[in-house]
């Protein structure tokens, strides 16, 4: 896999005695990443900030990673060529794998455009622990959407690889979830999460 050479060879791993496991119970809930991926303007952000306001309200501990605000600071070194974009990716991705150890359900919202980076991301955690979901949306009603005005410039060739326009979104094929945000409404997909995370046992099950 796409490891990056070890720069610091000399560092010898610190195991913690707050363990995950003693954070979970105290928590009261499991910790998982809920990996949000689709074009820009299918959902992502939206719908992760929703889900994460029911959870929230059932007192779960949660922490949405977002895309545009990560690369105001964590990333704002990276632009969108594909190098940057991998490069990203496996920095949320290791941010996520923290989050995961600190007990936390994250909630990452990034294009990660690319398969074999969602691959890697899922590898650096434990089986089930990371829950691909897929915000699907056509291209052009993501176009449509335009939220920011940014398919307008990237079809006026203002921004350069943008992505569905002259960037790919290569689309997950087996995700753990996909939404089509085109057909369902927003609390409908909301609930469809809720239920997944129901059906994994991370929140329990209705009574
Ligand atoms: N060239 C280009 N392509 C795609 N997106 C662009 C680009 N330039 C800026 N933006 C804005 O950056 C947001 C995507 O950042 P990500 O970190 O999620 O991208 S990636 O996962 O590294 O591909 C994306 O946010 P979302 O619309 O929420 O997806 C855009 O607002
Ligand atoms: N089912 C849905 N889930 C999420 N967003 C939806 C849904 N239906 C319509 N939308 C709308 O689509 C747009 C998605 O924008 P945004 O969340 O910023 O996307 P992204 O983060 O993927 O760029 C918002 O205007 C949102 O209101």
């Amino acid at each position: 896999m796409n490891k990056q050479p070890d720069k610091s060879p000399n560092t010898v791993w610190h195991r913690a005695t707050v363990t995950r496991q003693r954070r979970e119970q105290k928590n009261a809930h499991k910790s998982a990443v809920l990996w949000f991926t689709g074009l820009s303007g299918s959902g992502k952000s939206t719908l992760a900030h929703a889900v994460e306001e029911d959870l929230h309200q059932y007192g779960l501990n949660t922490f949405v990673l977002d895309g545009d605000n990560v690369r105001h600071g964590l990333c704002s070194d990276l632009g969108f060529s594909d190098k940057d974009r991998k490069e990203n990716i496996r920095r949320i991705s290791e941010t996520a794998k923290l989050l995961l150890e600190a007990g936390v359900i994250t909630l990452t919202a990034f294009i990660s455009p690319f398969k074999t980076e969602r691959a890697i991301a899922r590898s650096l955690m434990p089986d089930g622990d990371f829950i691909e979901i897929h915000c699907f949306c056509p291209l052009p009603v993501c176009e449509q959407r335009d939220v920011k005005g940014l398919y307008k410039k990237a079809r006026l060739g203002e921004i350069k690889e943008f992505t569905g326009i002259s960037s790919p979104y290569e689309e997950p094929e087996n995700p753990d979830l996909r939404i089509d945000t085109n057909l369902l409404t927003l609390e409908e997909s909301v609930q469809q999460v809720i239920s997944l995370l129901r059906a994994r046992n991370i929140l329990p099950a209705k009574e």
